[in-house]
């Protein structure tokens, strides 16, 4: 599908989706436990692809009126029957390559073309130093993945700057191996948050494990140097239940779209805080100069069209956040630099290149470099062009955004795949006032 979008006067209320981030780590947690309810989880392909490895390793995943019943496999994954798809989403590859290795056999993992083209090696040679087989069938790190178990824990070496998403798959793992693991981080952390939500889960399902060498910020896996998690535990999340918050990366699309077309006001429902170092592109959006008001208590966020000039913004901690960041640049006077970004380059799609390339096609003058992005923008520069999506859902909702301001119309090949993380987002943008035709 392709979508085109005109530039829009945009008003309304929204609610923002459930947190991707959140809904595989409670499903998994689920699957880890006996038995869990999921409320609030989101319903997209992403999350769907860990509810079924959960299934493959025994487990059982229902949706209920909007919730999930998921029955687990209490700590002891079954051998899959088959090969589990893992679809588009690093994270269930990821974290279920960790369960892989409790397995009494082997598990073999595949994905689409973009995630066969991720970066697997790091976590493959982490379970190998803990015993367990792990294997990438070309050779080459990718996927896909030949895991076979099971592991007693121990401790791993392991670079922190590809994926936080290794450490994440170590430590919902590690709570239920005999000895436990201990991860030695032999770089700095890179999208550090990712594992605070993470500990944030584990402790909400009564499992312990914590960074070690930490600075005592408010992030609490930054400057970590390793990781411990004891062994021989159990997930159970009090009272059988876990809420899923809302999604603050689908949110930077909202609220940059109240920014760059909402003179009226745009407003965002669900927008609680919690551990999602994405939450930093309300800062971001005030620094650039963008009315926006946070009611943090009641989770509500508002946003109106305002002029925007252009900031200096380190996404190390907040990968997600650069199409968003980039197209904000795109739109306001002067020049937004995008650093610390090397790690985004190993997403769905290389998405420093991808977003320099399409926003030079709407106009924008764009400098890439290996670990640095830099925008110069305006809104007068911006005009409808045809703009590759790359089959990644945040690059095209970053352009859909950009398309909302530019002059004429803008096409985004691919728009289908928004299905990744917010599957209603054209609807939402629809409701919103945005002109849009999709065919
Ligand atoms: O653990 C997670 O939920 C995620 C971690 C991040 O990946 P990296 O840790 O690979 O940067 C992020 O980009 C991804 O969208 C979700
Ligand atoms: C990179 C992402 O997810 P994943 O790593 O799970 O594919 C994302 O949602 O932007």
């Amino acid at each position: 599908m392709d979508a085109t979008i005109s530039r829009s006067a945009l008003r309304g209320t929204v609610r923002a989706p459930p947190s991707k981030s959140y809904t595989h780590r409670a499903i998994l947690a689920a699957g880890y436990s006996t038995g869990a309810t999921v409320y609030d989880p989101l319903d997209s392909a992403d999350p769907h692809a860990t509810a079924r490895a959960v299934e493959a390793f025994g487990g059982d995943v229902s949706e209920v009126d909007g919730s999930l019943e998921i029955e687990g496999f209490a700590g002891v994954p079954d051998v899959p029957d088959n090969v589990v798809d893992c679809g588009n989403s690093g994270t269930t590859m990821r974290l279920v390559t960790g369960s892989a290795a409790l397995a009494d056999g082997i598990t073999v993992l595949t994905g689409d073309d973009s995630l066969r083209s991720r970066p697997q090696g790091p976590l493959l040679d982490a379970l190998s130093q803990l015993g367990g087989r792990a294997e990438s069938t070309r050779g080459n790190g990718q996927a896909p993945l030949v895991i076979g178990g099971p592991i007693s824990g121990g401790t791993v070496s392991i670079p922190g700057d590809v994926s936080s998403q290794y450490i994440t798959a170590l430590l919902m793992a590690g709570a239920v191996t005999e000895e436990g693991i201990e991860i030695d981080l032999e770089t700095e952390l890179k999208s550090a948050p990712y594992v605070d939500i993470t500990l944030e889960v584990l402790a909400e399902f009564g499992v312990e494990a914590e960074p070690l060498g930490a600075g005592g910020g408010d992030v609490r896996s930054a400057g970590a140097s390793g990781f411990r998690v004891p062994g021989n535990q159990s997930y159970e999340p009090e009272g059988g239940e876990y809420r899923v918050p809302g999604d603050f990366s689908s949110i930077s699309y909202l609220l940059a779209a109240g920014v760059l077309a909402a003179e009226d006001g745009l407003t965002v429902r669900g927008a609680k805080p919690s551990a999602q170092g994405d939450t930093a592109i309300v800062g971001i959006v005030e620094r650039m100069g963008g009315a926006v008001e946070w009611n943090r208590e009641e989770g509500i966020l508002e946003a109106s069209k305002s002029d925007l000039s252009g900031v200096e913004v380190d996404v190390g901690d907040t990968p997600d956040l650069l199409p968003t960041i980039a197209t904000l640049g795109a739109a306001a006077e002067g020049e937004t630099r995008i650093t610390n970004c090397e790690h985004v380059r190993y997403k769905e799609t290389d998405r420093v290149s991808a977003m320099a390339d399409e926003l030079e096609k709407l106009g924008a003058r764009v400098t890439e470099r290996e670990d640095e992005l830099v925008v110069h923008g305006g809104e007068s520069a911006l005009s409808g062009a045809t703009v590759e999506g790359y089959d990644d859902h945040r690059v095209i909702m970053a352009l859909s955004v950009a398309g909302l301001v530019a002059k004429g119309e803008t096409t985004i090949r691919g728009a289908e795949h928004v299905d990744v993380s917010f599957p209603d987002f054209f609807d939402v943008l629809y409701d919103l006032g945005a002109t849009i035709q999709r065919q």
